[in-house]
């Protein structure tokens, strides 16, 4: 079986972070392990409070995972301060690791900072520059490029420069922020758009997570990068379809919409 390793933060309500990459990742047929910068108490409304892992500690789960079980691909989520992204830069080049999906999460929907002001530089410096592919979203892509994202021009032209900056491709979400479900790869001085049914659902929490972590599952199974990509926004279309709709704020997708109905049958003679 193939793996995969999420190195992220724990979204207490299961939507976002650790808990969706854990679900999206099993879901996409590859063994998932996880590394936790953070606990978060977080539901639909809110991030309420941010626990951060030690370096050491953070260090001590990487370590365990690598002495141990190898991942075949790596997705980075929430890491909030400089001292864990530079344990984290350290270990992925110490250990040689291959396909490494950074998902540059800088403030949750519901507007929580979930990285540090003073963290940026040293994410731009030293995490980066490691990645096989960047997946901001249209505000991580205007810091990350520096320019002003308004138009589908303007995406194009961000993609360009953040993939040359960190020598890496580079896909920008159009998300819920503009041209709906599309989003545009940039990668070696070519662009593809990847179309995606716009799909009326305000339960939206942990759609970047879940798009990276289904995209790393997919690289670990030997998929190229388009097709990664393809698959993974397939799947994250079907969850949101799933309409769940759970909380008093942005809920969480279903994961699991393919095999629900298994499970409830299980139940259903009790
Ligand atoms: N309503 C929607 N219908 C279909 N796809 C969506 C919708 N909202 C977001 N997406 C897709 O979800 C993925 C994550 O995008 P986005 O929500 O912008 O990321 P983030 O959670 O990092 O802000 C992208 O592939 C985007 O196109
Ligand atoms: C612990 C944790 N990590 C990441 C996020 C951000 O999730 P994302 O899928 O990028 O976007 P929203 O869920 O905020 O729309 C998070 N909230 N918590």
């Amino acid at each position: 079986m193939k793996i995969a390793l999420t190195i992220a933060g724990s979204d207490s309500s299961a939507g976002a972070g650790i808990q969706a990459d854990i679900k999206t990742m099993t879901l996409n047929g590859v063994y998932a392990e996880s590394a936790i910068t953070a606990l978060t108490a977080q539901n639909t409304t809110g991030v309420y409070d941010i626990l951060e892992s030690s370096p050491e500690f953070l260090k001590a789960q990487l370590d365990a995972i690598f002495d141990d079980i190898y991942p075949d691909s790596v997705k980075i989520g929430m890491v909030s301060s400089k001292a864990l992204i530079e344990v984290i830069a350290d270990c992925l080049k110490e250990r040689k690791t291959k396909n490494i999906v950074v998902d540059p999460v800088m403030v949750a929907t519901s507007g929580s900072k979930l990285l540090l002001d003073d963290s940026i530089e040293t994410l731009m410096q030293k995490l980066l520059p490691l990645a096989d592919l960047l997946t901001p979203n249209i505000p991580e892509a205007e810091i990350l490029s520096g320019i002003e994202i308004k138009s589908i021009d303007d995406m194009e032209e961000a993609a360009k420069i953040i993939s040359e900056k960190f020598s890496c491709k580079t896909l920008i979400k159009g998300g819920h922020k503009l041209n709906d479900a599309n989003d545009y790869l940039y990668s070696e001085g070519k662009g593809v758009w990847f179309k995606g049914e716009r799909i009326d659902n305000p339960n939206t929490h942990g759609t970047g997570c879940t798009l990276s972590s289904a995209i790393a599952a997919n690289l670990s199974k030997g998929f190229s990068m388009e097709e990664a990509i393809k698959m993974a926004k397939d799947f994250l279309s079907a969850a949101l379809k799933d309409g769940l709709n759970l909380g008093k704020g942005s809920g969480p997708m279903n994961h699991a919409f393919d095999i629900k109905d298994k499970y409830k049958k299980l139940g259903e003679n009790r």
